[in-house]
C-alpha cells in the first residue's frame, strides 16, 4: 500500500512549478480538441442524411452521431483529466487481465488497449483526441490502459513508473475549475515491484492555494485503503452541494474490481451505509457500455433506484461520464400497466408481495386451460368437399405435450393451433396429396379451430385472469389451494366482485398483473439492469426485474440493514433467488466513504440491535462530528440548527488545504463553501417543520421537488431518505422516527447515516439507541 507523508513533507520536486505548467498546456490543448470534437460530431449529424445510402442508414447513422454530439456537447465544463500514468520503459503485463484485451483492441481505441512501454497517458472521463489516427490527449477512465491508475501499487506496478493526480482549485459555484497541483506517486522504481516500492511524493502546489504544504496521509491503494489522505481525502470531504456526483477520479480498488467485472457477471454488491455502493452500480453501467458498445446498448442497460427523489439525485453521474440516454426507474414504473388507484391493508399487500403468488398466479391462469373441455366428437375441418377430422384423444394428447413444455401462455395457444393444423394436413395429404402453407395457415385460422381454442386454451389478459382470482372465491380456492393459509386466502380476496374494467388496482396488483403478463408472454429483456436499494424489494418485484433480462446479467446493490419495506429481504441467497440469479457473486464493502467515524460508531451500535447478517460499517474519515442535543422543543431547536448552519457559524467540509479534486472548505472555506444541510423527520413530524422554519424564513426545499438536489436546505420525511446525502444532517426526534414504522429502528439506521460531516441528533423523548 503506498503511503505518502507529506503533511510533514513539502514537495520538494524541483521540476514542479514546470511541470504544474506544462500539464495546464496541456489543459488547454486538450480543451481546443474537445471542442472541435463537439463541433465535428454536429456536422456529421448535418452531412449523414447526404451520404446515407438509405433513409433508414440516415436515421441510425443520424441518431448515433447526434448522440455522440449531445454526449459531447453535454460534458461538463469541469477539468478534461483527473491522472496521468508515466509507464516504465518495460512493461508488465499490465492490463491483460481485461476481458478486452483478449478480444481485440475496438476500432480507433487501438491506443488505449494496451499501454506502450515509457509512454504517458492523461485519464479523463472521456477520450480525447486531435485527429483518429493520432494517439489520445486523454484516454477514457475505463480503457484496458486506465486500469492500472485504480490497481496499481508498489507491490503490483503493473508497468507503471509514476501516477500522478491532479488537483483543482474551485470556481465560484464550487466545480473544480483551475489545476492547482499535482501528486506523484513513484511505483516502479524497482520495476518489478518487489522491495518496498512505492516511495514518497511530493504535493506540488500552484498559486491560490493556501499552503505550501502537502496534504494528509496515504493515498489508498490495495484494499486497506486506511484513514484517506491526499487528494481521495480532499474528493470525499468536498461539500456536498447538488446532485451525486461521478467518482471517476478516487474509484477505490475493490470498487474497481466491482466495476470492471465481466458483463456476463451477475454481481450482489452487499455494503454499509456510504461505501459507495450506488457509485459502484452507476460506474459499472458506464464501464460496461463503453466495453460492449455492440452487445449492450443504452436502451439495453435499465438503472432502478427506490423513489423519484433519489433517480433525481443520481441523475446526473451517468451523463457526466459520457453516457446520457440510460433508463433510471423505479420498479413502480417497469410495472405501471394502469395508475395506481386502490390501496390495499398491510395483510393483503404482504400476502401479494409474497412468493407463493407466482405459484398462485400460475394456477390462476392455466385453470382456463381445460382439455376436458376438448368435444368428444373430436375436430372437424371443412377442405372442400372433404372433412379432415382429429379425434378428441389426439386433441388431448397435443393439449397435454404442449402444457409440459411450460411455454409462455400466449406461445402455448398459438403452439396448439399450429400443432392440430399440422395434424389435419397430414390426414389431408394421406388422402389427397400435398397441401401448401396458405392452405395450412387458412386451416389454422378456420372456424372451428378457433372455436376449439377457446373452449380449451382460451384467449386471456393478466386483468382478467387476476380481477377472477380477487373476487372469485371458488378460483382462488381453486388457485390456492395448499399454496396459502386460509386466513391468507381471505387477505386476498375483494369483498365486492369487480371485472377487469371497473377494477381499482393497487401497487402490489401491479406487480401481480406484471407477473401475468409474464407468464403470458415474455417481456422485452435488457443486457444489464443496476438495481439500487435491492434488499427493500419483495420477492414479486424481484420476479418483474429477474425475467427482463433473461439472457443479460444484474448489478445488485443492497444492505439488508437498510431494509425497511415489510417485505425487505433478510438474506442475499434468497434475495437473488427471486431475482433468477442464484449463482451471483456477493460481495461485501465495508468502508465508507460519506459517514464520519463518531456517526459510524453510533450507527454501529443501532446495527447491533438490527438481527442482520451483515458486518459492520467502518468509516475513512476521522473528520466530521456528532452532537446529540436533548432539547425542551425539538420544532424550536430545528429552527435555531437550521439557522446556525446556514449562517455558517458552523462550517463544513475538510480543513483548508491545498485543492485536491476538492473545494477547500473549513474554517476559512469560502462562503459558497457551505454545504447543504437534511432536516429528517418522521414523516408525521414533517408539517409543522416546515411551517416553523417557513415562518422563521428559512423555507427548506420539498425533496420532491425539482430544485430538491441542489437546494441549501431540504426537509425530508425519514421514508424519503434512503440513498441520498448532506453535508450536515439534522435528525429529529428519533424516537419518533423508530416508531413510525414495524421496521422503524432499520429506518433510523439509514437516517444516521446520511451525514457527510456533521450529524445532529435533536430530541426530547429518550434516544432509542444505547
Ligand atoms: N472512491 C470514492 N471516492 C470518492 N468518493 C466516493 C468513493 N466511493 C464513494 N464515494 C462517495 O461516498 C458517498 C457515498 O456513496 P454511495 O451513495 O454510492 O454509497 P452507498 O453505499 O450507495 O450508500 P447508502 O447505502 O447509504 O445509500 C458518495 O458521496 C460517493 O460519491
Amino acid at each position: 500500500m503506498a503511503r505518502r507523508d507529506t503533511g510533514t513533507r513539502p514537495a520538494p520536486d524541483p521540476e514542479g512549478p514546470q511541470a504544474l505548467a506544462d500539464e495546464r498546456a496541456h489543459h488547454e490543448r486538450c480543451r481546443a480538441a474537445l471542442a472541435a470534437m463537439a463541433a465535428g460530431a454536429r456536422e456529421h449529424v448535418v452531412t449523414a442524411a447526404d451520404v446515407s445510402a438509405s433513409g433508414a442508414d440516415a436515421e441510425v447513422l443520424g441518431r448515433a452521431l447526434r448522440t455522440k454530439a449531445r454526449d459531447l456537447g453535454e460534458l461538463p465544463p469541469g477539468p478534461l483529466f483527473f491522472g496521468r500514468l508515466d509507464f516504465a520503459a518495460a512493461p508488465g503485463d499490465e492490463g491483460s487481465g481485461d476481458e478486452r484485451s483478449g478480444a481485440g483492441p475496438v476500432a480507433g481505441r487501438d491506443a488505449d488497449a494496451a499501454p506502450h512501454a515509457g509512454q504517458s497517458y492523461h485519464i479523463g472521463r472521456t477520450r480525447i483526441t486531435e485527429e483518429p489516427t493520432a494517439p489520445p490527449l486523454v484516454v477514457d477512465w475505463r480503457a484496458p490502459v486506465s486500469r492500472a491508475f485504480y490497481q496499481a501499487g508498489p507491490h503490483d506496478p503493473r508497468g507503471v513508473a509514476v501516477r500522478r493526480r491532479f488537483g483543482w482549485a474551485p470556481d465560484s459555484t464550487g466545480a473544480p475549475q483551475d489545476l492547482t497541483g499535482l501528486e506523484d506517486e513513484y511505483l516502479g522504481r524497482s520495476g518489478t515491484g518487489a522491495g518496498p516500492g512505492g516511495t514518497e511524493s511530493g504535493t506540488e502546489l500552484g498559486p491560490g492555494t493556501a499552503s505550501g504544504t502537502g496534504t494528509g496521509t496515504g493515498s489508498g491503494t490495495g484494499t486497506d485503503v486506511g484513514v484517506a489522505g491526499g487528494f481521495l481525502a480532499a474528493e470525499i470531504r468536498r461539500p456536498r452541494t447538488g446532485p451525486m456526483r461521478d467518482i471517476a477520479a478516487t474509484i477505490q480498488p475493490e470498487q474497481d474490481d466491482l466495476v470492471r467485472s465481466p458483463l456476463g457477471t451477475s454481481l450482489c454488491v452487499q455494503g454499509a451505509p456510504g461505501t459507495g455502493k450506488t457509485a459502484v452500480g452507476l460506474h459499472r453501467a458506464a464501464y460496461l457500455l463503453y466495453t460492449h458498445p455492440r452487445r449492450i446498448s443504452r436502451s439495453g442497460l435499465l438503472v432502478l433506484g427506490p423513489n423519484r427523489t433519489f433517480l433525481r439525485y443520481i441523475a446526473e453521474v451517468l451523463p457526466a461520464l459520457g453516457e446520457g440516454g440510460v433508463g433510471q426507474l423505479t420498479v413502480e414504473d417497469l410495472v405501471a400497466r394502469h395508475p395506481v388507484t386502490g390501496h390495499d391493508p398491510e395483510a393483503t399487500a404482504l400476502v401479494k408481495h409474497d412468493a407463493r403468488m407466482a405459484r398462485v398466479l400460475r394456477r390462476a391462469l392455466y385453470a382456463r386451460v381445460r382439455p376436458e373441455a376438448v368435444d368428444g366428437a373430436g375436430l372437424t375441418v371443412a377442405d372442400g368437399s372433404y372433412r379432415w377430422r382429429v379425434p378428441a384423444g389426439e386433441l388431448t394428447a397435443i393439449v397435454a405435450d404442449v402444457l409440459a413444455e411450460e411455454l409462455p401462455y400466449d406461445t402455448g395457444r398459438e403452439r396448439v393451433r399450429a400443432r392440430v393444423a399440422a395434424r389435419v394436413r397430414e390426414l389431408a395429404e394421406r388422402r389427397s396429396g400435398p397441401r401448401g402453407d396458405g392452405w395450412l395457415r387458412r386451416t389454422a385460422r378456420a372456424r372451428p379451430m378457433a372455436a376449439f381454442l377457446d373452449a380449451v386454451w382460451p384467449r386471456t389478459s393478466p386483468e382478467e385472469v387476476l380481477a377472477g382470482l380477487l373476487s372469485g372465491p371458488q378460483e382462488r380456492e381453486r388457485a390456492a389451494d395448499g399454496v396459502l393459509g386460509p386466513a391468507e386466502r381471505a387477505a386476498l380476496g375483494r369483498a365486492r366482485p369487480f371485472t377487469a374494467r371497473s377494477a381499482r388496482w393497487s401497487a402490489a396488483d401491479l406487480v401481480l398483473l406484471d407477473e401475468l403478463a409474464g407468464l403470458l408472454e415474455l417481456p422485452a429483456g435488457h443486457g444489464h439492469i443496476v438495481v439500487d436499494e435491492a434488499q427493500d424489494l419483495s420477492p414479486m418485484q424481484c420476479r418483474a426485474i429477474g425475467r427482463r433480462a433473461p439472457h443479460g446479467s444484474l448489478t445488485v446493490l443492497g444492505d439488508l440493514a437498510q431494509g425497511t419495506t415489510p417485505w425487505a429481504a433478510r438474506s442475499w441467497p434468497e434475495q437473488l433467488a427471486h431475482l433468477g440469479r442464484p449463482d451471483a457473486r456477493t460481495v461485501a464493502l465495508t468502508t465508507g466513504f460519506r459517514v464520519p467515524a463518531q456517526v459510524t460508531a453510533l450507527a454501529n451500535r443501532l446495527l447491533a440491535r438490527l438481527d442482520v447478517p451483515v458486518p459492520p460499517g467502518r468509516s475513512l474519515r476521522e473528520d466530521g462530528s456528532l452532537t446529540v442535543r436533548r432539547v425542551p422543543d425539538v420544532v424550536a431547536a430545528t429552527v435555531a440548527a437550521v439557522r446556525a448552519a446556514r449562517n455558517g457559524t458552523e462550517r463544513l467540509g475538510a480543513p483548508a488545504g491545498p485543492a485536491g479534486p476538492d473545494i477547500p472548505a473549513g474554517p476559512d472555506a469560502p462562503a459558497g463553501a457551505l454545504g447543504s444541510v437534511g432536516v429528517i423527520a418522521a414523516d408525521a413530524d414533517v408539517p409543522r417543520l416546515r411551517a416553523a422554519l417557513t415562518a422563521a424564513g428559512l423555507a427548506p426545499a420539498d425533496p420532491a421537488g425539482p430544485a430538491a438536489p441542489g437546494a441549501p436546505v431540504t426537509l425530508l420525511p425519514a421514508t424519503l431518505a434512503k440513498g441520498l446525502e448532506y453535508d450536515h444532517v439534522i435528525a429529529v426526534e428519533p424516537a419518533a422516527i423508530e416508531e413510525a414504522e414495524p421496521r422503524g429502528a432499520h429506518r433510523l439506521y439509514v437516517v444516521l447515516t446520511r451525514a457527510v460531516t456533521r450529524l445532529e441528533i435533536l430530541h426530547t423523548r429518550p434516544l432509542p439507541f444505547g
